[in-house]
Parts: structure tokens; C-alpha cells; sequence
């Protein structure tokens, strides 16, 4: 089984996608980070975000032993991904990379912008995550001061609402849900609740196949 959850920025993608995961004993892939690895090593290399062939190159010589870099959670590396993500070139390198992940037994969790739209469209079960943007940076806001970093909650929730913008209105890929995707808003549902939510709409897929 593939289970596709799709959602803006700090919405509980990941946090659903690894509970789900473990829940079903599945492998999770946070896609999310494979950008964001392209937009360090471009960083690193002091390349400009908008120059496609380093940014290919970068894809293509993407190292997964590298995605847990704490570095990679950082704002400055978000945005910089949602930049080199709307490069076309970039996301055709990385489409292989995901969909091969998906379709490895014994079934797979990803979470992104484009897994139910573009990666995985027969996923058998697609969420999209919302909650309501305040909240959302609220939630990024105490998840950055537990890892000690000084985070102010205007400017997070200013990352967020641009970082969508760009997500939602580029040409390739745009963040958007799935016809048949489940929209979960988790705006009032704390952790525990919004998996509960989650697992009863993949149990009513289940039920229908
Ligand atoms: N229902 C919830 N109630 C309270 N906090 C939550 C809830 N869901 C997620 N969080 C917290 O909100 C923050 C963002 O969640 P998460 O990292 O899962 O979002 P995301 O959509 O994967 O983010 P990104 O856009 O970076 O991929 C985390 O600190 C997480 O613990
Ligand atoms: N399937 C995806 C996943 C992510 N992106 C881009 O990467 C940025 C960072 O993603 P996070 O989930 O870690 O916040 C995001 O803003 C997108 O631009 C993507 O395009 N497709």
C-alpha cells in the first residue's frame, strides 16, 4: 500500500507521515528533505539558487546517507528549497528516486507537495494536511526554540506564507490537492488526535479495496 500526504508548510506532513508509517509498519520518505539536500549542496557551493545546470548537478549527486543533517531543518534551507524545486530539470532528476522508494515492498509512506498529484497518483490513499497558518508557525516557532534556536514567531510565520506562495503558484508540480485526495485539518487536533484522524481515513481505504 502507498499512502500520499501532500500539505503546505508545517502542517504535520512528516510528523503524520513517520507515525503512519511505523503504525503500518511501513518505510517513510519525507521528500521534503531531498530538496532541501539539493539547496545546501548549491549553498555549500556558493551557487546562485536559480542556475539549473549546478542545480541538476546537485541532484544527480545527491547523497541519502547525508538527508539527516540537521542543517537541512533550518528556515534558511527551506526557502532556499523552494527555489530550486520549481526548477523543472531538478524535480524530473528526483521523480525516479521517489517513486522507486514507493513501490519497494512491504508498502511506503511519502509526504511532500506533489506525491498524490505527480509522484504517486495511483497511491491508494491520499491526505492533504492543512491547519491554519498561525498555528502552524506557533507549532515551527516552539519546534526551533526546543532545538535552542531563537526563533520569532512573525518572522516564521512570514517564511511560511511565502514559502507557499511559491509552492502553490509554480509551473510545474504546484502544491495543490489531489482530486481524490482526504483534506485533514489539524488546526484544533493535537498530535495524537490528528493521527487517529489519519488512520481512520487509511482504514476506510482499506475497507473499500
Ligand atoms: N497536530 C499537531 N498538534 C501540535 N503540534 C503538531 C501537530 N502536528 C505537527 N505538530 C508539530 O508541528 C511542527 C511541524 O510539523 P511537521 O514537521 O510534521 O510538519 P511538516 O508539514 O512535515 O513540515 P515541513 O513543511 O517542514 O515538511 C512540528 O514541531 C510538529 O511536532
Ligand atoms: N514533494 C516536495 C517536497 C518539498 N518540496 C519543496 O521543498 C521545500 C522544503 O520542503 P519541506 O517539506 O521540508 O518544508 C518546500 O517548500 C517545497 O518547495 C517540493 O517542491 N516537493
Amino acid at each position: 500500500m502507498i499512502i500520499a500526504i501532500d500539505g503546505p508548510a508545517a502542517s504535520g506532513k512528516g510528523t503524520l507521515g513517520k507515525r503512519l508509517a511505523h503504525h503500518y509498519g511501513y518505510r517513510h520518505l519525507d521528500t521534503g528533505v531531498i530538496y532541501r539536500a539539493v539547496a545546501y549542496a548549491m549553498m555549500q557551493a556558493g551557487a546562485e539558487l536559480s542556475n539549473e545546470v549546478l542545480a541538476v548537478a546537485a541532484a544527480l549527486e545527491l547523497d541519502p546517507e547525508k538527508f539527516g543533517n540537521p542543517i537541512l531543518k533550518t528556515q534558511k534551507v527551506g526557502d532556499a528549497a523552494s527555489v530550486v524545486s520549481a526548477i523543472p530539470q531538478v524535480r524530473e532528476v528526483l521523480v525516479n528516486f521517489q517513486r522507486q522508494f514507493a513501490a519497494d515492498p512491504p508498502g511506503a509512506v511519502l509526504d511532500g507537495r506533489d506525491i498524490g498529484t505527480v509522484i504517486c497518483p495511483d497511491a491508494d490513499v491520499k491526505i492533504f494536511v492543512v491547519a491554519d497558518p498561525r498555528v502552524r508557525a506557533r507549532r515551527r516557532t516552539l519546534e526551533a526554540r526546543a532545538r535552542g534556536e531563537d526563533a520569532d514567531e512573525e518572522a516564521v510565520l512570514a517564511d511560511i506564507l511565502k514559502r507557499d506562495e511559491r509552492d502553490k503558484n509554480r509551473a510545474i508540480a504546484p502544491l495543490r490537492p489531489a482530486p481524490d485526495a482526504h483534506t485533514l485539518d489539524n488546526s484544533n487536533l493535537d498530535i495524537e488526535a490528528g493521527v487517529r484522524a489519519a488512520i481512520a481515513i487509511v482504514e476506510a481505504a482499506r475497507a473499500r479495496r
